[in-house]
């Protein structure tokens, strides 16, 4: 079944935001992650092998795999083609937000500024990656940009930590956030990954009220 953006923003906490050069890695990375309880897994169009890493992830019960980095509707479609079943982009542009809705997969575009928000907003969007979080101004800018625009939802993602997330997560516009320190770069570790996971999954609270 589809899921919509606001149930992948529920699945969890915290959206591991992945980097994986190597294929063969893939399947271990994403058994760890859901074992230790995160089911949404971002996987960036950073690297030669992310088609094939979501296509290897998406065979793993119970993970579901997006395409994060997902810079134009030409790589939304190859997303979209290897199983993708989220995107999401650290920008928000017209042509990818107006392929996104037509192509009716869940989107999480980048937003930093009330203007970005509100052009997503035009489009019929209601909610947005809020990137690069910490050094746009952090959970004061959030706040400030939430206060009149506060029918949109985030995910907060860029510079967050296992240490900072609880603070994002208590806010009721923050649905989940994203993050890369889930998955320590380096070589693969699935104890220590699902750790990290299991962890990273009783962070704050993830309420499908909000
Ligand atoms: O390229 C994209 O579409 C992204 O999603 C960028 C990532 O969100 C950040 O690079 C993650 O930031 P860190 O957790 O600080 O490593």
């Amino acid at each position: 079944m589809p899921l919509d953006v606001a149930q992948v923003m529920e699945l969890a906490p915290v959206i591991p935001v992945l980097v994986v050069e190597r294929v063969e890695d893939a399947l271990p990375i994403a058994q760890a992650l859901v074992k230790g309880g995160l089911p949404a897994l971002e996987v960036t169009l950073r690297t030669p092998a992310a088609l094939d890493v979501i296509r290897e992830m998406a065979k793993v019960e119970g993970a579901v795999v997006g395409a994060g980095t997902v810079l134009n509707p030409q790589q939304l479609d190859a997303a979209m083609e290897a199983g993708a079943r989220f995107i999401v982009s650290p920008g928000l542009t017209e042509p990818l937000a107006r392929a996104a809705i037509a192509a009716n997969i869940p989107f999480l575009p980048g937003t930093a500024t009330a203007g970005d928000i509100m052009r997503g907003m035009d489009l019929g969007l209601t909610h947005f990656k809020f990137f690069p979080a910490e050094t746009s101004g952090g959970l004061p800018a959030l706040k400030a940009l939430a206060a009149p625009l506060h029918e949109a939802r985030f995910c907060p993602t860029g510079g967050i930590t296992a240490q900072s997330a609880p603070q994002w997560l208590a806010e009721p516009f923050v649905k989940c956030v994203g993050g890369s320190w889930v998955v320590p770069k380096g070589p693969v570790d699935p104890a220590r990954i699902e750790a990290l996971a299991r962890e990273a999954a009783s962070l704050g609270s993830n309420a499908s009220s909000k």
